[in-house]
């Protein structure tokens, strides 16, 4: 069988050990034992199966998204899956729902920004699902800008609460994710009122809907913003709108670790910056960045089987066409979007543990990483989710035509990843804040500060960054140039966290070689990319960059008799990545065929419609061309 042979003589080619690779991939072999067992366990049960998705109406799909997350839940519960495990279970449930933010989102707030007390009360019920609860932040006029936003939380000394109020039509809380049709809370950000004194934006617990009939509680119009790009993607997700009419809640459900609101009205902050109301982003960015190169594998892992399954032109010797693979320019659109997953797999474990650090500090009252925190998770977030999304477009063009079919899992991957260029924080506002920190810092350097990471990449940020700092002031004057340091400056991360991997003790016959290679790919390709950078800020000669193009090519070859046990190494199901083009056995003809079957235009041979519509045209010729 053509694709299976393929895949089986690709696989003998391999120059090392695939398992130990597996277990980097996932980061530990405990971790890769968690991520085998429980992506299995969901690939064989029939309630999770996703092929159905793009065919299902809108109220069909939701109803479908409501079933499986209740089937998740009961089996986390029946299996008393661990807390590791059950987010394992709903990461390969693979489908955007009300539980992604419950779990990521309004949980962490609480835990980020709740008293000791304020914990001890909503965790326990947001833990067992007594309550759903999701983060209602962005409104129909404001996202970005958070300190521009409407929503009013007044408070009241005569009864000892905050009115929240929606004051205007661009107050409405538009986006959140869950708020549609599910929580039952949600974290509200709005504006702190005290005795007509505006204190800027707090995040309050607000109870939506009736915990017995689910029926909006008095003064509470909420909904669910309508359909989003693609016909299933992200419309499994009820994003909602809220609106506010006088609703009255007790003091006590302002969040108050970073600010408290006494009984008399007086407000007191506490020790802790002010930032950490912004705490719950930068936990999701984090997060957000090890996601990226999770849907990055996932893209490159289907194009990389495709195209070792396709054969076009260059009849060989034995008479077969030429694998697709082969071609050089298909190796230099592939390969180096191989080398992203794993680069950004590498820094999105470092940021992981930079992320715990800061919490860790925080408990000690030690703030001084949290700007670094902010600009790197922000950065990142910003640089991957980018580079993401372009590359599972880029590997849909590698498919050819049958890319663009829903069955080769690539046009859903896409419509559901997109967003993330534009959900916790526009990509471009948050290249700014890096921006805003490279000025910062660059005005400390030589005051005990050094740069450090690779010379020619951190010559490119200290020279864009000299070069567009001097007309530089504040945020709104920021050039687009200042955009352009900051990238370089997240570039110069991801390649000194895939140096510094390669550090660590490596096992595994080969391993560390493919890593090598894969981080000197990601390295040149980018300073391919942004050759007129390192030319123009005289990091590089002309010369050195025509010897780079050409080390760039001589590492395809290196990578490509090893290229399908470098996917293998991600670990994934044929039910997680849900393409007929990236099965792990290669037989992609057969299936092909068989899912075009499967699609409901194929019920009936003559399609409804033809008689009413279609046949009287055909009859109309007929009788004109008897005229
Ligand atoms: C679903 C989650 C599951 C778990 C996660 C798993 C995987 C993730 C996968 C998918 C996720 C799925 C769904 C996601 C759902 C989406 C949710 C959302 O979108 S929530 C809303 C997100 N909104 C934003 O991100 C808004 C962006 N805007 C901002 O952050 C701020 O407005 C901005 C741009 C930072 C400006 O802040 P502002 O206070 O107005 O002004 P300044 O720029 O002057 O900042 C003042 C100082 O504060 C520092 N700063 C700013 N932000 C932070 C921060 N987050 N932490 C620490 N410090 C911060 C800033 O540097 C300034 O400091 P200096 O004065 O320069 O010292
Ligand atoms: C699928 C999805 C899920 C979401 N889930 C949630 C959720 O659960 N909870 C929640 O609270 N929110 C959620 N959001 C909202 C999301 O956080 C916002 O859409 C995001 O923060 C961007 O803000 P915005 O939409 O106001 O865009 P805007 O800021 O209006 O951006 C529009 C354009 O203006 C540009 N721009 C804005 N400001 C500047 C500036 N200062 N300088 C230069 N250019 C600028 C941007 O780059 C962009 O090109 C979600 C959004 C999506 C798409």
């Amino acid at each position: 069988m053509a694709g299976f042979d393929d895949l089986a003589s690709e696989r003998s080619k391999a120059q090392f050990d695939v398992e130990e690779m597996k277990v980097i991939w996932a980061g530990s072999r405990h971790t890769l034992e968690v991520s085998d067992r429980i992506s299995r366990l969901v690939a064989n049960d029939p309630v999770f199966r996703k092929d159905t998705r793009t065919m299902l109406s809108r109220k069909d799909l939701f109803k479908n998204t409501l079933r499986k997350a209740a089937h998740a839940w009961k089996r986390i519960i029946e299996l008393r899956l661990s807390e590791e495990e059950a987010a394992e279970l709903r990461f390969y449930v693979d489908e955007p729902a009300f539980m992604d933010l419950h779990w990521g989102m309004f949980i962490p707030t609480i835990k980020g920004q709740g008293t000791e007390e304020q914990q001890q009360k909503w965790l326990p019920l947001a833990y067992k699902m007594k309550i759903i609860g999701c983060y209602a932040q962005t409104e129909l006029g404001h996202g970005s800008n958070v300190q521009g936003l409407e929503t009013t939380a007044t408070f009241d000394p005569q009864t000892d609460e905050f009115i929240i109020h929606s004051p205007t039509l661009t107050s409405s809380k538009w986006w959140p994710g869950g708020l549609g049709k599910v929580s039952t809370h949600a974290v509200v950000y709005g504006r702190l009122i005290i005795d007509s004194k505006d204190y800027g934006v707090n995040g309050f617990i607000v109870q939506l809907r009736s915990l017995d009939d689910h029926l909006p509680l008095p003064g509470i119009t909420i909904g669910d913003i309508g359909m989003k790009f693609g016909s299933g993607a992200y419309n499994t997700m009820d994003n909602g709108v809220l609106r506010f009419d006088h609703v009255r809640i007790p003091r006590d459900q302002m969040l108050m670790r970073v600010s408290q609101v006494t009984r008399e009205g007086k407000l007191v902050q506490s020790n802790v910056p002010w930032q950490l109301v912004y705490g719950t982003m930068v936990y999701v960015r984090q997060k957000i960045v090890s996601d990226a190169s999770c849907a990055l594998s996932r893209a490159v892992c289907i194009a990389t089987r495709y195209s070792a399954v396709r054969r076009q032109f260059g009849l060989q010797s034995n008479g077969i066409e030429t694998q697709v693979i082969d071609y050089k320019t298909q190796q230099s659109r592939l390969f180096p979007l191989l080398a992203s997953a794993y680069a950004f797999r590498f820094v999105g474990e470092w940021l992981k543990w930079l992320y715990m650090d800061v919490n860790q500090r925080l408990q000690a009252s030690d703030f001084s990483t949290l700007p670094e925190a902010h600009a790197c998770t922000a950065g990142l977030k910003s640089l991957t989710t980018s580079a993401t999304a372009d590359g599972i477009e880029e590997c849909r063009k590698l498919c050819g035509g049958h890319g663009y079919l829903c069955s080769s899992g690539l046009p859903e991957l896409f419509a559901v990843y997109i967003p993330a260029c534009t959900y916790e924080g526009d990509n471009i506002v948050l290249l700014l804040q890096v921006a805003r920190f490279l000025i910062k810092t660059v005005s400390q350097l030589g005051s005990g500060k050094e740069p450090v990471g690779t010379t020619v990449y951190m010559g490119r940020v200290e020279q864009l960054m000299q070069c567009h700092c001097a007309v530089q002031k504040g945020f709104l004057e920021l050039s687009a140039d200042l955009v352009q340091a900051a990238v370089a400056h997240c570039q110069l991360i991801v390649v000194s966290k895939f140096i510094e991997k390669l550090q660590q003790d490596i096992p595994g016959k080969g391993v560390k070689g493919q890593l090598e290679a894969l981080c000197n790919i990601y390295a040149l390709f980018i300073l391919h990319k942004h050759l007129g950078d390192f030319l123009s800020t005289g990091c590089i000669t002309p010369k050195q960059a025509s010897l780079a193009n050409a080390q760039l090519r001589s590492l395809y070859s290196q990578v490509r008799p090893n290229a399908i046990a470098l996917v293998d190494a991600f670990n994934y199901t044929d039910h997680y990545l849900s393409s007929v083009l990236g099965r792990y056995d290669g037989n992609v003809y057969p299936k092909l065929y068989e899912e075009a079957w499967k699609d409901p235009l194929n019920d009936s041979v003559v399609p409804d419609g033809y008689q009413e519509y279609i046949q009287p045209i055909l009859k109309q010729q007929l009788r004109n061309a008897r005229l």
